[in-house]
Protein backbone atom coordinates (compact mmCIF):
# COMPACT_ATOMS: atom_id res chain seq x y z
CA UNK A 1 0.00 0.00 0.00
CA UNK A 2 0.96 3.57 -0.99
CA UNK A 3 1.44 5.65 2.27
CA UNK A 4 2.92 9.48 2.29
CA UNK A 5 6.16 10.77 4.13
CA UNK A 6 5.47 13.27 6.75
CA UNK A 7 8.77 14.56 8.39
CA UNK A 8 8.76 15.27 12.26
CA UNK A 9 11.72 16.83 14.25
CA UNK A 10 12.55 16.44 17.75
CA UNK A 11 14.97 19.00 19.52
CA UNK A 12 17.41 18.40 22.35
CA UNK A 13 14.86 19.68 24.79
CA UNK A 14 12.06 17.14 23.78
CA UNK A 15 14.91 13.76 23.78
CA UNK A 16 16.31 14.92 27.02
CA UNK A 17 15.38 12.10 28.96
CA UNK A 18 12.72 8.63 29.11
CA UNK A 19 10.28 11.15 30.58
CA UNK A 20 10.55 13.80 28.12
CA UNK A 21 11.17 10.89 25.20
CA UNK A 22 7.61 9.21 25.96
CA UNK A 23 5.88 12.36 24.85
CA UNK A 24 8.22 12.35 21.21
CA UNK A 25 6.52 8.75 21.21
CA UNK A 26 3.46 9.61 21.40
CA UNK A 27 3.48 11.84 17.94
CA UNK A 28 5.22 9.39 16.23
CA UNK A 29 3.10 6.79 17.30
CA UNK A 30 -0.23 8.82 16.00
CA UNK A 31 1.72 9.56 12.56
CA UNK A 32 2.95 6.02 12.13
CA UNK A 33 -0.34 4.98 11.53
CA UNK A 34 -1.05 7.18 8.11
CA UNK A 35 2.25 8.23 7.29
CA UNK A 36 5.83 6.33 6.56
CA UNK A 37 7.90 8.69 8.75
CA UNK A 38 11.45 10.52 8.24
CA UNK A 39 12.04 11.45 11.95
CA UNK A 40 14.88 14.40 12.65
CA UNK A 41 15.95 14.34 15.90
CA UNK A 42 18.82 16.41 17.78
CA UNK A 43 21.61 15.51 20.06
CA UNK A 44 19.82 14.62 23.79
CA UNK A 45 19.24 17.16 26.03
CA UNK A 46 21.31 20.34 26.65
CA UNK A 47 24.98 20.89 28.45
CA UNK A 48 25.80 18.97 30.80
CA UNK A 49 23.61 16.02 29.81
CA UNK A 50 25.94 13.43 28.93
CA UNK A 51 25.65 13.29 24.80
CA UNK A 52 24.31 17.09 24.30
CA UNK A 53 26.19 19.45 21.80
CA UNK A 54 27.96 21.23 24.18
CA UNK A 55 29.00 18.70 26.67
CA UNK A 56 30.67 16.62 23.20
CA UNK A 57 32.24 20.19 22.53
CA UNK A 58 33.68 20.50 25.92
CA UNK A 59 35.94 17.21 25.54
CA UNK A 60 37.69 18.97 22.90
CA UNK A 61 40.90 20.35 22.63
CA UNK A 62 40.57 23.91 20.59
CA UNK A 63 43.79 21.64 18.85
CA UNK A 64 41.18 19.49 17.26
CA UNK A 65 40.75 20.09 13.14
CA UNK A 66 37.11 21.65 11.90
CA UNK A 67 36.66 17.96 10.48
CA UNK A 68 37.95 16.35 13.76
CA UNK A 69 35.34 18.99 15.82
CA UNK A 70 32.29 17.91 13.10
CA UNK A 71 32.97 14.14 13.80
CA UNK A 72 33.24 14.81 17.77
CA UNK A 73 30.19 17.11 17.94
CA UNK A 74 28.52 14.60 15.19
CA UNK A 75 28.23 12.06 17.70
CA UNK A 76 25.55 13.90 19.84
CA UNK A 77 22.75 13.57 16.70
CA UNK A 78 24.33 9.92 15.72
CA UNK A 79 23.68 8.48 19.07
CA UNK A 80 20.47 10.39 19.74
CA UNK A 81 19.12 8.62 16.73
CA UNK A 82 20.19 4.86 17.53
CA UNK A 83 18.65 5.52 20.95
CA UNK A 84 15.25 6.66 19.65
CA UNK A 85 15.40 3.83 16.47
CA UNK A 86 16.38 1.37 19.89
CA UNK A 87 13.41 2.74 21.82
CA UNK A 88 11.24 2.48 18.63
CA UNK A 89 12.18 -1.52 17.56
CA UNK A 90 11.20 -2.28 21.30
CA UNK A 91 7.93 -0.85 21.18
CA UNK A 92 7.41 -2.78 17.75
CA UNK A 93 7.91 0.18 15.18
CA UNK A 94 9.62 -0.79 11.99
CA UNK A 95 12.28 1.62 12.59
CA UNK A 96 15.91 2.10 10.58
CA UNK A 97 18.66 4.78 12.15
CA UNK A 98 20.33 5.63 9.13
CA UNK A 99 24.10 6.13 8.96
CA UNK A 100 25.15 9.81 8.14
CA UNK A 101 26.53 8.49 5.09
CA UNK A 102 23.78 8.00 3.84
CA UNK A 103 21.27 10.87 4.67
CA UNK A 104 22.26 12.39 1.24
CA UNK A 105 22.45 16.28 2.69
CA UNK A 106 25.47 16.63 0.31
CA UNK A 107 27.61 20.18 1.62
CA UNK A 108 31.44 21.96 0.60
CA UNK A 109 34.24 21.01 3.43
CA UNK A 110 33.23 23.84 5.58
CA UNK A 111 32.78 21.08 8.93
CA UNK A 112 31.03 23.85 10.87
CA UNK A 113 28.70 25.53 9.12
CA UNK A 114 28.74 23.63 5.82
CA UNK A 115 26.56 25.04 2.78
CA UNK A 116 24.22 22.03 0.88
CA UNK A 117 25.82 21.30 -2.46
CA UNK A 118 23.21 18.38 -3.36
CA UNK A 119 20.83 17.00 -1.49
CA UNK A 120 20.07 12.86 -3.16
CA UNK A 121 17.30 10.86 -1.82
CA UNK A 122 18.19 7.70 -2.87
CA UNK A 123 19.01 5.76 0.11
CA UNK A 124 16.34 7.26 2.30
CA UNK A 125 13.86 6.36 -0.55
CA UNK A 126 14.88 2.80 -0.34
CA UNK A 127 15.20 2.73 2.84
CA UNK A 128 10.99 4.37 3.63
CA UNK A 129 10.33 1.32 0.79
CA UNK A 130 11.51 -1.43 3.95
CA UNK A 131 10.73 0.34 7.22
CA UNK A 132 7.96 2.69 8.88
CA UNK A 133 10.21 4.85 10.77
CA UNK A 134 13.80 6.53 9.23
CA UNK A 135 15.72 8.19 12.43
CA UNK A 136 18.36 10.61 11.27
CA UNK A 137 20.38 12.53 12.98
CA UNK A 138 19.68 16.27 12.24
CA UNK A 139 22.56 18.90 11.80
CA UNK A 140 24.96 17.08 9.84
CA UNK A 141 26.09 16.38 6.44
CA UNK A 142 28.50 14.34 3.88
CA UNK A 143 31.30 16.03 2.05
CA UNK A 144 31.94 14.56 -1.33
CA UNK A 145 34.53 12.31 0.26
CA UNK A 146 31.72 11.06 2.72
CA UNK A 147 33.06 12.83 5.63
CA UNK A 148 30.64 13.91 8.36
CA UNK A 149 29.98 17.98 7.99
CA UNK A 150 27.94 20.17 10.26
CA UNK A 151 25.25 22.85 9.05
CA UNK A 152 26.00 25.41 12.25
CA UNK A 153 24.41 25.71 15.83
CA UNK A 154 20.76 24.63 15.87
CA UNK A 155 20.99 23.34 12.46
CA UNK A 156 18.79 20.93 13.26
CA UNK A 157 15.80 23.01 11.97
CA UNK A 158 17.01 23.17 8.43
CA UNK A 159 17.58 19.72 8.17
CA UNK A 160 14.11 18.99 8.80
CA UNK A 161 13.07 21.02 5.59
CA UNK A 162 16.23 19.83 3.65
CA UNK A 163 14.53 16.37 4.13
CA UNK A 164 11.04 17.61 2.74
CA UNK A 165 12.79 19.66 -0.48
CA UNK A 166 14.32 16.52 -0.77
CA UNK A 167 11.64 14.27 -0.48
CA UNK A 168 9.38 16.22 -2.61
CA UNK A 169 7.24 17.49 0.17
CA UNK A 170 5.35 20.62 1.15
CA UNK A 171 5.50 20.93 4.94
CA UNK A 172 7.52 19.28 8.02
CA UNK A 173 6.43 19.41 11.62
CA UNK A 174 8.83 21.09 13.92
CA UNK A 175 8.25 19.92 17.39
CA UNK A 176 9.79 21.78 20.42
CA UNK A 177 9.51 22.29 24.32
CA UNK A 178 7.16 25.72 23.60
CA UNK A 179 4.01 24.51 21.71
CA UNK A 180 4.45 27.61 19.38
CA UNK A 181 5.51 31.02 18.46
CA UNK A 182 5.26 33.84 20.63
CA UNK A 183 5.94 37.34 20.38
CA UNK A 184 8.58 37.58 23.26
CA UNK A 185 10.30 33.88 24.58
CA UNK A 186 7.27 32.57 26.58
CA UNK A 187 10.10 31.15 28.92
CA UNK A 188 11.12 34.38 30.07
CA UNK A 189 8.18 36.53 29.63
CA UNK A 190 5.26 35.11 31.36
CA UNK A 191 2.38 37.25 29.06
CA UNK A 192 4.18 36.08 25.89
CA UNK A 193 1.48 36.07 23.29
CA UNK A 194 1.29 33.01 21.12
CA UNK A 195 0.91 33.62 17.04
CA UNK A 196 -1.73 31.16 15.07
CA UNK A 197 0.44 31.79 11.46
CA UNK A 198 3.22 33.97 10.98
CA UNK A 199 4.51 34.83 7.27
CA UNK A 200 8.34 33.37 6.49
CA UNK A 201 9.42 37.26 6.84
CA UNK A 202 7.64 37.80 9.95
CA UNK A 203 9.77 34.59 11.69
CA UNK A 204 12.86 36.24 10.29
CA UNK A 205 12.22 39.50 11.35
CA UNK A 206 11.50 38.16 15.25
CA UNK A 207 15.25 37.27 15.39
CA UNK A 208 14.32 33.88 17.41
CA UNK A 209 16.45 31.27 18.57
CA UNK A 210 13.23 29.20 18.10
CA UNK A 211 13.84 28.09 14.42
CA UNK A 212 16.94 28.55 12.52
CA UNK A 213 17.20 31.18 10.21
CA UNK A 214 18.58 28.82 7.39
CA UNK A 215 15.66 26.73 8.08
CA UNK A 216 13.05 29.55 7.54
CA UNK A 217 14.87 31.19 4.67
CA UNK A 218 15.50 27.75 3.01
CA UNK A 219 11.52 27.21 3.05
CA UNK A 220 10.32 30.57 2.23
CA UNK A 221 12.50 29.88 -1.10
CA UNK A 222 11.05 26.30 -1.14
CA UNK A 223 7.40 27.09 -0.10
CA UNK A 224 8.17 24.75 2.69
CA UNK A 225 5.20 25.21 5.05
CA UNK A 226 5.96 24.61 9.03
CA UNK A 227 4.43 23.29 11.53
CA UNK A 228 6.19 24.53 14.79
CA UNK A 229 4.52 22.65 17.76
CA UNK A 230 4.59 21.32 21.43
CA UNK A 231 6.77 17.91 22.14
CA UNK A 232 4.32 18.32 25.26
CA UNK A 233 1.34 19.89 24.17
CA UNK A 234 -1.73 18.37 21.69
CA UNK A 235 -2.16 22.69 20.77
CA UNK A 236 -2.00 23.32 17.01
CA UNK A 237 1.22 25.41 17.56
CA UNK A 238 1.81 28.08 14.75
CA UNK A 239 1.81 27.99 10.98
CA UNK A 240 4.67 29.45 8.87
CA UNK A 241 4.36 29.76 5.24
CA UNK A 242 4.13 32.73 2.37
N1 LIG B 1 9.54 34.10 20.31
C1 LIG B 1 9.70 32.87 20.80
N2 LIG B 1 8.68 31.98 20.74
C2 LIG B 1 8.84 30.71 21.20
N3 LIG B 1 9.99 30.27 21.79
C3 LIG B 1 11.03 31.11 21.87
C4 LIG B 1 10.94 32.45 21.39
N4 LIG B 1 12.13 33.07 21.59
C5 LIG B 1 12.93 32.18 22.17
N5 LIG B 1 12.28 30.99 22.36
C6 LIG B 1 12.89 29.81 22.98
O1 LIG B 1 13.17 28.84 22.01
C7 LIG B 1 13.25 27.60 22.69
C8 LIG B 1 13.14 26.47 21.70
O2 LIG B 1 14.29 26.45 20.89
P1 LIG B 1 15.45 25.41 21.20
O3 LIG B 1 15.97 25.59 22.59
O4 LIG B 1 16.45 25.51 20.09
O5 LIG B 1 14.64 24.04 21.18
P2 LIG B 1 14.90 22.61 20.55
O6 LIG B 1 15.66 21.85 21.56
O7 LIG B 1 13.53 22.04 20.35
O8 LIG B 1 15.63 22.81 19.25
C9 LIG B 1 12.11 27.65 23.68
O9 LIG B 1 12.38 26.86 24.81
C10 LIG B 1 12.01 29.14 24.03
O10 LIG B 1 12.53 29.42 25.31
N1 LIG C 1 22.46 19.71 18.58
C1 LIG C 1 22.81 20.81 17.70
C2 LIG C 1 21.79 20.99 16.61
C3 LIG C 1 20.41 21.42 16.99
O1 LIG C 1 19.67 21.93 16.14
O2 LIG C 1 19.99 21.19 18.24
P1 LIG C 1 18.52 21.61 18.85
O3 LIG C 1 17.47 21.14 17.84
O4 LIG C 1 18.41 20.83 20.14
O5 LIG C 1 18.50 23.09 19.01
C4 LIG C 1 23.03 22.09 18.50
O6 LIG C 1 22.85 22.09 19.71
O7 LIG C 1 23.42 23.06 17.92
Amino acid sequence: MFMEVKILKFGGTSLRNEATRKYVYKHIFHDVESFKLIVVVSAMGRYPDAYATDTLLSMGSDKLSSSERASLVSMGEQLSALRVCSELLEMGVKAYALPFQECGIVTDNNYDYAKVIKLDNKEIKSKLDEYDVIVVGGFIGINASKEVTTLGRGGSDYSAVLFAKMMGLSSVSIYTDVDGVYDLDPKIHEFAVKYDVLTYDEMLNMKSRVLHERCVTFAKENHITIFLKGTFSSSSGTMIEG
